[in-house]
């Protein structure tokens, strides 16, 4: 009775049990538990605060988002992808952790990791470029990163440089499954991969318009410009898109406007700088690939050459981050 008092909502942590099963757990949390900070950063429908739990004194980005806003510009469906998503993805080191949701009367809150490095397209501003051996460290995360969310059935949608964040040790924490694509694990493709998102019935209106959500101009997949559909590679195409970045300090497709971006996505048009890493070169050509079928698929990205001396699995997130330069 006591937490009625506080009007504080029960907090739920789900977590997804070995057999794939959605356990939940009541944590009693809400506004109250915490005091908030300074303002990180604002994004469309949400400002994120640094707030600190009261009991435990343990940091968290605390991300804030006004109902009436929400439900104004039709972004309800992206709260509950969100949530949804991250709720599947509590068990990896590379994705920003959920921890609580609670809410008032005016606002939802989302409890996540504080990623105190900022983005990663900020870090990559300063540097300018990035040289191999950090492009190399960066990208096994992300990649790593991007295996789990694909093995447990979620399509990011949007990966680029603003949605990769950065920990205290600078570690990657990918972030904003507002646009990701949950997959209905239940209905397997006929050869069992799964990735054709569905749209299952009880859909609502809006899920054709999220189900036609496009990325950021620069790192949308061809496949999602002709026919509309995002699948596993449309994350891929967006990782080599990353990785051109890095070393180039651009994007391999950015035109004046994103009609001439996506032309150029469409045609296959862009060019390495001169001095590009021919290794690095040869990865970011197998992922750069019109047909996503061609893609190279994961397992062959991490034995590929550009990754040669990299441990993959957990060994890769308790290295000491590379010095960038
Ligand atoms: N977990 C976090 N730790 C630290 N900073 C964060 C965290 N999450 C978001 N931020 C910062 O807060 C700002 C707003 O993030 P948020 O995810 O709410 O919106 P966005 O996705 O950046 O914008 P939009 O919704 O328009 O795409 C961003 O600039 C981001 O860098
Ligand atoms: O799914 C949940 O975890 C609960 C279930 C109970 C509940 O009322 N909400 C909020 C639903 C909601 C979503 C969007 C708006 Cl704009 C208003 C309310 C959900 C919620 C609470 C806090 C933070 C996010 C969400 Cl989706």
């Amino acid at each position: 009775e006591e937490w009625q008092d506080r009007g504080a909502a029960v907090g739920i942590r789900q977590e997804v049990d070995a057999n794939g099963r959605t356990v939940s757990r009541y944590i009693k949390k809400g506004v109250r538990d915490f005091s908030f900070g300074q303002t990180l950063g604002e994004g469309s429908y949400s400002t994120v605060c640094l707030g600190t739990d009261r009991q435990t004194l343990n940091e968290y980005a605390i991300k804030i988002l006004d109902k009436r806003h929400i439900i104004k510009e039709k972004k309800v469906k992206y709260v509950n992808v969100e949530k949804d998503a991250l709720n599947r993805l509590t068990d990896h080191p590379g994705i920003v952790r959920l921890y609580y949701t609670f809410q008032d009367e005016r606002s939802l809150y989302f409890v996540l990791d504080y990623c105190k490095g900022g983005e990663l397209l900020g870090v990559l501003k300063r540097m300018v470029t990035f040289d191999e051996e950090c492009t190399q460290f960066y990208g096994a995360q992300i990649l790593d990163t991007i295996d789990y969310m694909h093995k447990r059935g979620i399509i990011h949608r949007d990966l680029k440089p603003e949605n990769i964040l950065l920990d205290s040790q600078m570690h990657t924490k990918i972030t904003d499954f507002g646009t990701a694509k949950i997959l209905d694990t239940s209905k397997k493709g006929e050869d069992g991969s799964g990735d054709i998102p569905s749209l299952d019935s009880t859909d609502p209106p809006e899920q054709e318009r999220a189900g036609s959500f496009v990325g950021t101009a620069e790192y949308v997949s061809p496949e999602l410009l002709t026919d509309k559909n995002a699948c596993k590679a449309s994350d891929l195409w967006a990782f080599g898109c990353i990785i051109f970045q890095l070393l180039a300090g651009r994007p391999p497709f950015k035109a004046a406007n994103e009609y001439l971006t996506f032309q150029k996505i469409v045609a296959l048009e862009y060019e390495f700088p001169t001095g590009f890493p021919a290794v690095a070169r040869d990865l970011v050509e197998r992922l750069l690939v019109l047909d996503p079928a061609r893609r190279l698929p994961i397992e062959h990205i991490k034995n590929h050459q550009f990754f040669d001396g990299i441990t993959w699995g957990r060994g890769l997130w308790k290295q000491k981050a590379p010095r960038l330069k």
